[in-house]
């Protein structure tokens, strides 16, 4: 027997992504799942690159992830280690995800209190809402059609629940005299519920300018991502917004997170569209990593399935590796 195994899934399931990648259709969600075996210890991990989003594609992660699978068996069998360095976000955290879980290093336990996710509908939310315990924070994608409307929804809601916190997502769609349009009818002293506004406006500039005139707080969410960014303390930026699939290994997403928390910044663990599986992991990172902090992982009813580990409390179907929809590659 050998000490070290590895194994390599390909998944394809049907989604509807209109609504969160705003024009861009994506039919189908892709992605890998990697299982890594030493002795008697595994662990898993998904790598899934986002179309639009992710640099790398799917073939050019399957072709890393296996290099350095046997890369990784060859030192190890050296008593080397293998790091990280070099390697696209999604295979980085995908297998720094497997090796953490091998080693024992990512607790069992989840958080899965993701905040509803709402993309237009306000009444969609009270529900949700409802159902939640402790903290209620729900997050609505803002940007998309009138800024008035957007500014009237979040007053709105604000005022009807007096104990909910807002997030809100612009995806930098605003100009600044949008941006101002959307906080004329928030009233002031319903601003401060506003947990954070990301990324208003086309830039960082004109997103802090925002936030200074009107008092509400904003977080990074797509400048976390750019090679020129580093978290400072900062007025009025109360959060920054971690996609891990985007962002890269464990260590490097734990890195992020312990600076913004030094400078008592928020980190929100956030989905990438991964799939329940990759949830799964992201709720569990968030919940030993950020325990304060309400994820943003709800994005798995835009899936038709749930991937071999289920979200807890989902009805979606599960589906295994035996699947249809599911290709073992090695
Ligand atoms: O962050 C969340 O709460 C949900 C995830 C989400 O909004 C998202 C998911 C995939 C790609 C982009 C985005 C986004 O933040 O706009
Ligand atoms: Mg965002």
């Amino acid at each position: 027997m050998t000490i070290r195994e590895y194994h390599l899934y390909r998944y394809a399931i049907p989604v509807d992504s209109q609504l969160i990648l705003r024009n861009r259709f994506l039919k189908r969600r892709e992605g890998l799942l990697v299982q890594i075996k030493c002795k008697e210890n595994e662990g898993w991990g998904e790598i899934a690159p986002l179309p639009e989003y992710s640099t790398e594609t799917l073939e050019q992660a399957q072709q890393q992830a296996t290099q350095w699978l046997k890369d990784w068996d060859a030192a190890r069998s050296r008593n080397e280690k293998l790091a990280f360095d070099g390697l696209y976000p999604s295979v980085a955290f995908g297998l720094s995800c497997a090796l953490a879980e091998m080693k024992g290093a990512l607790q069992a336990e989840g958080n899965y209190q993701a905040a509803p996710l709402c993309y237009g509908d306000p009444d969609e939310l009270y529900e949700p809402l409802d159902q939640m315990q402790g903290e209620k924070v729900a997050k609505i994608k803002v940007g998309m059609y009138e800024a008035n409307r957007d500014g009237m929804i979040a007053d709105m809601l604000l005022e009807a629940i007096p104990d909910l916190h807002l997030r809100l997502d612009a995806n930098r769609s605003w100009t600044p005299a949008k941006a101002a349009m959307f906080a004329k009818y928030v009233k002031p002293e319903h601003r401060p519920r506003i947990q954070f506004l990301e990324e208003p406006c086309k830039t960082r500039e004109e997103s802090r300018r925002f936030a200074a005139e009107t008092g509400i707080n904003i977080a990074w969410d797509e400048s976390v991502r750019e090679p020129d960014f580093d978290v400072i303390a900062e007025p009025h930026v109360s959060a920054i917004v971690i996609k891990p699939t985007l962002i890269g290994s464990l260590e490097k997403c734990v890195s992020l997170i312990e600076k913004a928390q030094s400078f008592g910044m928020k980190a929100v663990i956030s989905s990438s569209l991964e799939s329940s599986f990759g949830l799964t992991q992201l709720a569990r990172i968030a919940r030993q990593y950020t325990p304060d902090v309400t994820p943003g992982l709800d994005t798995l009813d835009l899936m038709e399935y749930q991937v071999v580990r289920p979200w807890q409390g989902s009805d979606l179907p599960l589906i295994g590796l035996e699947s249809e929809f599911v290709t073992q590659i090695f």
